[in-house]
This record gives structure tokens, sequence and C-alpha cells, in this order.
């Protein structure tokens, strides 16, 4: 079952979602040492930045973020999820003298070759270095089309059974080339939290919600994954 966060604004997303990944990662780091997070790109990073910037409950230094995609881009490039991430988020937190969190990155040594095999490559590095059994909890973001992570609406990757990680060279949504994190993936994962905002959601989200959606949110939607789905929504996105 699909439980649905509906907030006033960004401002009470962010709270809520803070308080959110402070229970599950309290909940991770009473059974182990350290507490897996993927995180997306775009309009979530943000917002991650006003829910955990400020949060002294945050145990920073047995974090270890992933990307739940990536575009193959420099890493410095205005494009890439980590650049961005690591502009809003992480040099802050280095600024104030934080200890951790560990963040895996693409191969960025392998970017300057451009066929698809080297695609490919760059995907199996990164599967090796996602825990195996699962991330603990992926924050995954939904675009006005209904993709999430990069998996795009009616793209063959949608049926990758294997891969956990997998490339792509003809994103829809620029730049082309990107890497992402499968359905069979997402599957084994613990915990799913999707934030959505702004009114450009709006219509995607009454299909996602649809029973017979088959858009790759909804397809989130369904997996059944051991800690649930959740979504975080503003009355912008969501009546
Ligand atoms: O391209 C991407 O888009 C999605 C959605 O972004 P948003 O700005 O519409 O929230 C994002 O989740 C993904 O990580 C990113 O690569």
């Amino acid at each position: 079952m699909v439980k649905i966060n509906k907030l006033t604004d960004i401002d009470s997303i962010a709270t809520s979602l803070g308080e959110f990944i402070v229970t599950q990662q309290n909940a991770v780091l009473s059974t182990k040492d350290s507490f897996s997070v993927a995180v997306s790109g775009g309009s979530m990073v943000n917002i991650l930045a006003k829910a955990l910037l400020e949060n002294k409950t945050i145990d920073w230094s047995k974090w270890v973020i992933f990307f739940s995609d990536e575009r193959l881009v420099a890493l410095d490039d205005e494009d890439s999820n980590y650049g961005a991430f690591n502009k809003t988020l992480l040099e802050p937190l280095a600024h104030k003298g934080t200890i951790g969190p560990k963040v895996v990155t693409i191969d960025e040594s392998l970017l300057h070759l451009t066929d698809t095999a080297n695609d490919s490559k760059i995907a199996e590095i990164y599967a090796d270095e996602i825990p195996k059994d699962g991330i603990d909890l992926v924050l995954l973001g939904c675009g006005p089309d209904g993709h999430t992570c990069s998996l795009f609406p009616n793209h063959s990757l949608l049926n990758e059974d294997k891969l956990n990680v997998a490339s792509l060279n003809d994103s829809p949504k620029p730049p082309p080339r990107r890497i992402t994190l499968t359905l069979p993936y997402l599957k084994k994962c613990g915990t799913i939290a999707f934030v959505a905002t702004g009114s450009s959601k709006k219509e995607v989200l009454k299909d996602i919600f649809a029973d017979d959606s088959s858009l790759p949110c909804a397809l989130v939607n369904k997996l059944p994954v051991h800690g649930g789905v959740c979504w975080f929504v503003d009355e912008s996105a969501m009546d």
C-alpha cells in the first residue's frame, strides 16, 4: 500500500521529509553501523538541503550516499546530479566542518569515451559500488512525464530484468547519456520515498495513481519493497 503525505508547500515537505529521513536513519542504525541513501537530482536537491542542512539529528558520519541516476557528464558540469548535490549540500556541510557523509559517484575518468560499451562499463562499475542487497532509503523524484531515476515512459530499460544499474544514451530529457538504478534493483531496496512538488506534476500524478498506469513511477509504486513506498507531495501537485 502506497502512502501519500500531502503537505501545503515545499517548506512543510522539507520538515516532514526531514523527520521521515531521521526515523529511517535511526531504525537502520539501530541494527548496523551505516545508513545507505540514494538521492535524485532535479528539484529534489533544494528540498533535501532545506530538510537536512540544519538538522542536528542527522548522523552524517554514518551515511553512505549514492545516486538513483546520474547524467554522464563531468562531475562539476551543471547537469551532473552529483554536481548539484555537492554545491547545495556537501559544500555547505564541509564548510561547517561536518564529518561525512561518504559519497559514491560515477567513475569520471571513463567519461571522455563516448561509445555505448563504455557507458555500460560506467554502469557496471557503479553496480559494483552499490550494496548488493539494496540501499536502505531511496529518495526519488518524479518528472512531469512520469519518469523516475532515468527510467522513462515506454523505454526498453523498463524491461531490464538482470542489471542493478543500466546505462542509456537516448534519454528524452537532456543530457542523453545517463546511468540509472533499475526496477529489479529498486525492488531489493529498504524504503522508497518520492518527492513531487509544483503544478507541472499535477496531471501526471493523476495518471500515476490510476490503477492501470504503466508509467515508471507507477511501476515503482507496485514494487513489493519491505519498508514500503511513500510520497511527499504539495498542494500544487495534488489536490
Ligand atoms: O532528470 C532527472 O529528472 C528527475 C525529475 O526531476 P524534477 O526536477 O522534475 O524533480 C530526477 O528525479 C532525476 O534524478 C533526474 O536525473
